[in-house]
């Protein structure tokens, strides 16, 4: 039984790999953080499971296909397997913005899809990092701790944003690994 305060859930661009406004349309634009494919080693190693929730409207608006996307996650998954990590699920949203879906953060769909394909009764204390603010929202929607990252959009969500009181910041994934495995 995964208990809750063991469970962290990542989002994925500008936390685990570089983002950009241009979406991540191909593998070849899937540039991983090498410190972020170590901390989820350490994390899984520390006896932690991680999950991932991650927004990709770029299917819906047709700048790349799932199979496209299945080939980022599973490059993912094999670097992350290669340090000794494991990924347990990685639920995505393929919807754009206009087709009211229940999963598209900032709604928590992904992170009960992720709470019940793991078999969890709560995720409430369960850690959830992101680099927006709509990662942080769809977080504490389902009792989540949210973490920021200052990598991707976090700089920018910082900036822009109040009422992150709540929020704990870290400048990268890694930082944010080490702060948890040290409690
Ligand atoms: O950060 P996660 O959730 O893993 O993924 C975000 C991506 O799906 C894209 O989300 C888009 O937002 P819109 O979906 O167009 O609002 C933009 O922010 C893009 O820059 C970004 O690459
Ligand atoms: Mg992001
Ligand atoms: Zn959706």
């Amino acid at each position: 039984m995964i208990l809750a305060n063991q469970l962290v859930i990542l989002d994925r661009d500008g936390v685990i790999n570089h983002d950009s406004d241009a979406y991540i349309k191909s593998l070849e634009e899937w540039i991983p953080y090498p410190s972020a494919i170590d901390a989820i080693a350490q994390l899984a190693q520390a006896g932690y499971t991680v999950a991932i929730a991650t927004n990709q409207s770029g299917i819906a608006r047709g700048y790349y296909d799932e199979a496209t996307l299945h080939l980022m996650h599973e490059r993912l998954t094999t670097l992350v397997e290669a340090k000794g990590g494991h990924i347990a699920h990685i639920a995505y949203c393929p919807h754009g913005p206009d087709e009211q879906c229940a999963c598209r953060k900032p709604l928590p769909g992904l992170l009960l899809q992720i709470q019940q394909r793991l078999g969890m009764e709560s995720i409430i204390g369960s850690w959830m990092v992101g680099d927006s603010l709509r990662d942080l929202q769809a977080g504490e929607a389902v009792g989540c701790q949210p973490v920021l990252v200052r990598t991707g959009k976090g700089e920018k969500t910082l900036a822009n944003h109040k009422g992150l009181e709540n929020t704990l910041v870290y400048s990268d994934l890694a930082a944010f690994a080490d702060w948890l495995c040290k409690q």
